[in-house]
């Protein structure tokens, strides 16, 4: 997994010990084990190590950045300094929190220091792990996102199993990869609940503080020695919020850099705390240690009145919106009663931003940080290689069929719902055109039964609509962290999805072949089978494509809806193939939609040598053939199987779609966005609007994602982490 050699480097003449976690300063290495946690982790590492999972034991990554500025380009074409030349650094053993009012640049710089900046965004400055640049991306390092994408259907213990499946090596013996999935259960306290599904809209699960721990389990799975944390404790209580951060702190202990941005600690929280950085409109107010900004407060003449919590109060001294919310409470008698000790009361926070501001470059705080800087920064240490998956493609193609297939069938809304209400429609459609028959009449009604039921029974598909897009939220999570490659999901969601889909086309496809009484035989039978089989799967399919690039429920279905919809009115039923005007809509459009080769098969299947009374008793008999051609405008001579191979080509294209169109999603998207975002600050540097450092390099990239400070020399130097 280590990309490095050797440990030991000579930095400046001397010779330095890198990657020895227990050289890293910060707390002490393990031992501290709270909340009921065990030391268990460290063991692992060691086995892990022993395993060549680990280069020579190092664990650690120290992580220093030097004039972070973040600018963002805007719609309306204007540019937004979001951070503002940001200078800090993390140590292996230690906690550091991020913290500041909402809209302070806490994610930003959260994502900033992981590589994961919109494409709009633009970042100079340096961002050095172990004294390197290094490319941070899918899998280097892990990040938990505010939001638990979990599959709701499985356990706790499943949940991680399958993590460890996806991402450990396939030679790894299945009894040490049960010891690290129960070790990182341990590890995150989370052995009550272990046998406890995650929980969706129909299941009671586990709570919103273990499903955090989860997010977490998953991401120390691979041991990473970064690990990035934003807003952990969002949506929890206190004490659920205290054992989430006193698990990130013992998670840290084990040697690990633990970054978490949070909101508004609690006392007991903020005292887990090792390092706090405080932000204010992407300022730095304070960084250094959490124990001591008290004092730096105190110091800056803003000291902390007794009896309040002290992050309250640094939060309240640097957001601007306390100011409104002092003039809103004027004359209430909380604020007759105002202490006064509290430096707040005589000052506005705009006052009080621009005095810590102002306070923490000049002090001993900032400077203590910046001479940090660069001490850790001249130390080279191990190249941090990718986190990410370990597994072979067959590995992760079967775990994610496996573990997809075990989801649809444990997930009532799914298939199962989906299943009750097709046999529903079709006992109607059954009762409807019960025993069809070969009358003058039944031409038509066999005719539009089947376009009913290759139309709007297929249509029913979009239901599923939603369970798409919360897989495709756990796959972006998922892929974002290196757990496994598009194609593996392609396919395992492909797979796993077909015995539910032939279970649904071979009990609903009989109920109202048998009721109707469609044309006999078991050929005929297997036929309409197969075709309604083939029609929900390229409906499942299209959905899965729109899934990819649209996350919402709600445009997912009208886009879905509107699609079918137009396909549906080509088809051939509703206007007679020859009406249908050539250009578009007969000549490409026709032949796109599936409806059409499905109807088309499906006519031949069951008028084909079938004979019906005409509409007289003295004419004479019409036969199924003149139907097709005459009525239905279809060719005799092509076989029906032809459609039906047109229409499992259409599965397969679909489903290739659905692999570009993530494809597309991860690479040609961001890179449009990113060199539509770049035209703009072009244009504001060129304006004189907005000062870059060496602007002429961000012309001269075309793919611009980070414009990087070389630490070695004074000039800037443009560096592109997306290739
Ligand atoms: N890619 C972007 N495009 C446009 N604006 C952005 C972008 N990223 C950040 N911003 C803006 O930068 C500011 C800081 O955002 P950020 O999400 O980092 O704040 P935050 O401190 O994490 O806030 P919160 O605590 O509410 O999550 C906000 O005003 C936000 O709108």
């Amino acid at each position: 997994m280590n990309s490095s050699g050797s440990t030991k480097e000579v930095v400046m003449g001397e010779e330095i010990e890198c990657g020895n976690s227990s050289s890293s300063g910060g707390a002490p290495r393990s031992g501290v084990v709270v909340g009921g946690l065990s030391p268990l982790s460290e063991t692992l590492w060691r086995e892990r190590s022993s395993m060549g999972l680990v280069g020579d034991g190092d664990v650690s990554a120290r992580l220093t950045w030097k004039d972070l500025t973040v600018i963002v380009t805007l719609r309306s074409g204007d540019a937004q300094r979001v951070l503002d030349g940001l200078t800090g650094y993390a140590e292996p053993g230690t906690l550091t929190a991020l913290m500041g009012p909402s809209g302070s640049g806490k994610s930003t710089l959260l994502d900033a220091l992981s590589g994961r900046l919109a494409t709009n965004a633009f970042l100079s400055g340096t961002v050095l792990i172990n004294g390197r640049r290094t490319k941070l991306s899918f899998g280097t390092a892990a990040y938990v996102t505010q939001d638990d994408n979990l599959i709701g259907t499985l356990t706790v213990r499943e949940t991680i199993s399958y993590s460890a499946q996806l991402r450990l090596p396939d030679k790894m013996a299945r009894e040490e990869k049960r010891a690290l999935v129960e070790g990182t259960i341990s590890e995150m306290g989370l052995q009550d609940c272990a046998d406890t599904v995650i929980g969706n809209w129909h299941l009671r699960g586990i709570s919103g503080g273990e499903k955090r721990r989860v997010s977490i389990a998953l991401e120390i799975l691979m041991r990473p020695r970064l690990l990035f944390l934003d807003e952990p404790t969002s949506g929890l209580d206190s004490a659920s919020a205290f054992f989430v951060i006193q698990t990130l702190r013992s998670l840290a202990r084990d040697g690990r850099t633990v970054i978490a941005s949070i909101h508004q600690p609690s006392s007991e929280v903020f005292e887990l705390f090792d390092y706090l950085y405080l932000l204010s409109g992407g300022k730095t107010v304070y960084f250094g240690k959490a124990s001591e900004a008290h004092e730096f407060f105190a110091q800056a003449g803003l000291p902390c009145p007794p009896r309040r919590n002290p992050s309250d109060h640094f939060l309240k001294c640097v957001n601007t919106d306390f100011d409104k919310v002092k003039s809103t409470l004027k004359g209430s008698i909380k604020m007759r009663f105002a202490r006064a000790d509290d430096p707040l009361e005589k000052m506005t926070s705009a006052e009080a931003i621009q005095r810590l501001v102002a306070y923490y470059s000049r002090s001993k705080y900032g400077h203590t940080a910046r001479q940090k800087v660069e001490e850790i920064s001249r130390v080279k240490g191990n190249v941090l290689d990718s986190g990410g998956s370990q597994a072979s493609f067959c590995m992760q193609a079967f775990t994610l069929t496996r573990r997809s297939f075990v989801n649809m069938s444990r997930d009532f809304g799914y298939y199962w719902l989906r299943l009750v209400i097709y046999i529903i429609v079709t006992i109607c459609i059954g009762t409807i055109y019960f025993k069809v028959g070969t009358g003058f009449s039944a031409i038509l009604s066999r005719g539009s039964c089947t376009s009913f039921v290759l139309g709007f029974v297929t249509f029913m598909s979009i239901g599923g609509f939603p369970s798409f897009v919360e897989d495709m939220k756990v796959f972006q999570r998922e892929r974002l962290n290196g757990h496994y490659g598009v194609l593996a999901f392609v396919i395992g969601n492909t797979f796993s999805a077909m015995p539910f889909l032939l279970l649904i086309s071979v009990l609903s496809g009989t109920v109202c072949y048998f009721m109707v009484r469609l044309h006999p035989g078991f050929v005929h039978y297997l036929f309409f089978v197969l075709c309604l089989y083939s029609s929900i799967t390229v409906v499942e399919s299209l959905m899965m494509a729109i899934a990819s690039v649209i996350p919402n429920f709600l445009m997912g279905i009208i886009i879905g809806a509107g699609i079918q919809g137009i396909f549906m009115l080509v088809s051939g039923f509703f206007r007679r193939p020859n009406d249908i005007p050539k250009p578009i809509w007969r000549y490409p459009v026709s032949y796109m939609s599936f409806h059409y080769w499905a109807q088309e098969g499906q006519y031949q299947n069951d008028l084909k040598g079938l004979i019906f009374d005409n509409q007289t008793p003295d004419q004479p008999k019409i036969s199924g053939e003149y139907v097709l051609q005459k009525f239905y405008q279809i060719d005799t001579g092509r076989s029906k199987w032809i459609d039906l191979s047109v229409l499992f080509c259409m599965i397969i294209a679909y489903r290739l779609l659905f692999f570009v169109m993530i494809r597309i999603n991860e690479d040609v998207t961001p890179f449009v966005r990113g060199y539509i975002a770049k035209r703009r600050l072009q244009r504001k540097i060129s304006r004189n609007q907005l000062s870059v450092a060496s602007p002429e390099l961000v012309n001269r990239v075309p793919s611009l994602r980070v414009v990087v400070a070389d630490p070695a020399s004074t000039s800037f130097e443009v560096v592109d982490l997306n290739t």
